[in-house]
């Protein structure tokens, strides 16, 4: 069912956007697997698979992980669910937001990263000269939220780390020109700062080179630094697949800044491609490691789930380009104004087809993690529960970071 545009927004989409996004009045749950209504007719436990063997050992001991999302607690009742709502070309109306909300809000945790992540920044001089406006984002709320599976805050602090080095680069080699941002020059800063994130070994001559500028370029201490952190607690496959996603991110900037040095302008399955992988997966990607445990590579890379997973990465990237339509020029590169742009759609209507999109994606998430939960192992289900928890760990950060709504207490 479609919810008229709010009565209370005033008409600027932005705002639009922005209530759209912060209503949860049919938020669906954040424990996936209440969501799944095929769950209680499962045979328990889950039968072997050839896709997914269940004898795989994990390298990381599970019970060293906080399980709040397992499979214990499954509910007598699941929802049915919900079916996609049929999209309407012709209507004004919004639809409601697919995305659950967070599983664990804890203030104080939040906080606690959050500064510990802030004092790590001024030591490296990333974001020098703001970090009241650093601590402001919110970040370390960002990963308390989108991680309820640890209240260990170290941990916790490797993601936080890594995440503030992806939007400081972000920032300034690609978003910021006023903050030293130059288009002509992000690949060639992303290239090397690449070698920072998957080190090269250079021969000894060159080594100190290298070594210097890392030591004088602070978003390439802050990869150094937070990988060196992130590395306490991810196996070699997970720190493997985690710098594999940087490329793809690094390359997806890339593309980005071409299009910004040349003025040429992305036709929307372009930029969706673009979006796809300049997505949330980078942070995404940590879920099993953040709580403790490893999915592994053999589920991790199966096309089923890596498909549900890039559907998720993406639906949440979506819910960004919708938060920034209020902080971001009208000029910038977003799926809000590739829409308006080569479509001719309205800031409203473009509002709409990108909540759509959205909608479809998580729909699509749901769909293949009902169908991959008959089959999978423990801790496949669990990464499917991370990952949905992920997503509304991060429509709540992002309906609420001072990042996207300056004016607001
Ligand atoms: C955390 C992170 C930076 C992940 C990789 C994807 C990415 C570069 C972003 C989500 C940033 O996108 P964008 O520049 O649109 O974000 P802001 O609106 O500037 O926060």
């Amino acid at each position: 069912m479609s919810r008229l545009l709010a009565p209370t927004v005033s008409g600027d989409p932005a705002e639009l956007a922005a209530a759209v996004l912060a209503d949860m009045r049919t938020a669906p749950v954040g424990e996936l697997s209440a969501l799944l209504a095929d769950r209680a007719d499962r045979p328990d436990p889950p039968a072997p698979s050839l896709l997914f063997p269940t004898d795989q050992p994990s390298t990381l001991g599970m019970a060293a992980a906080r399980l709040p999302l397992l499979l214990a607690d499954r509910p007598k009742e699941p929802a049915p669910l919900p079916p996609e709502p049929a999209v309407d070309d012709d209507s004004d109306e919004v639809p409601e937001l697919f995305c659950p909300g967070p599983v664990r809000d804890n203030p104080a945790l939040g906080e606690e990263v959050n500064e510990r992540m802030v004092q790590w920044a001024g030591e490296v001089g990333i974001y020098d000269g703001r970090l009241d406006h650093l601590r402001s984002c919110g970040f370390g709320r960002l990963i308390m939220l989108t991680h309820p599976g640890t209240d260990d805050a170290d941990r916790l602090l490797a993601a936080a780390k890594v995440v503030v080095a992806e939007w400081a680069s972000d920032d300034y080699y690609l978003d910021e020109e006023e903050m030293g941002a130059d288009p002509a020059m992000t690949a060639a800063r992303f290239g090397v700062l690449y070698g920072v994130v998957d080190p090269v070994t250079l021969p000894r001559r060159y080594r100190h080179e290298l070594d210097r500028f890392i030591k004088e370029e602070p978003i390439a201490l802050a990869f150094r630094t937070g990988m060196e952190h992130l590395a306490k607690y991810t196996t070699t496959a997970q720190m493997g697949r985690f710098q594999h996603q940087m490329a793809i991110l690094f390359q997806a900037l890339d593309q980005n800044a071409s299009w910004r040095h040349t003025g040429r302008r992305p036709a929307v399955w372009e930029y969706y491609m673009h979006r796809y992988h300049n997505s949330y997966l980078p942070p995404m990607i940590l879920v099993d490691a953040i709580a403790g445990y490893e999915l592994p590579a053999q589920e991790f890379y199966h096309p089923r789930l890596r498909r549900a997973f890039a559907m998720a990465g993406m639906a949440a990237v979506l819910l960004n380009d919708l938060h920034s339509m209020d902080k971001e020029a009208d000029d910038d590169i977003s799926l809000p104004i590739a829409l308006m742009e080569e479509e001719g759609l309205s800031r409203e209507q473009a509002v709409k087809r990108t909540v759509e999109i959205h909608n479809e994606l998580m729909h699509g998430f749901v769909t293949e993690a009902a169908g991959m939960y008959l089959e999978g192992t423990p801790m496949l289900q669990r990464f499917l529960a991370d990952t949905w928890a992920w997503c509304g760990g991060s429509r709540e950060w992002h309906a609420t970071s001072k990042r996207y709504h300056k004016q607001e207490s």
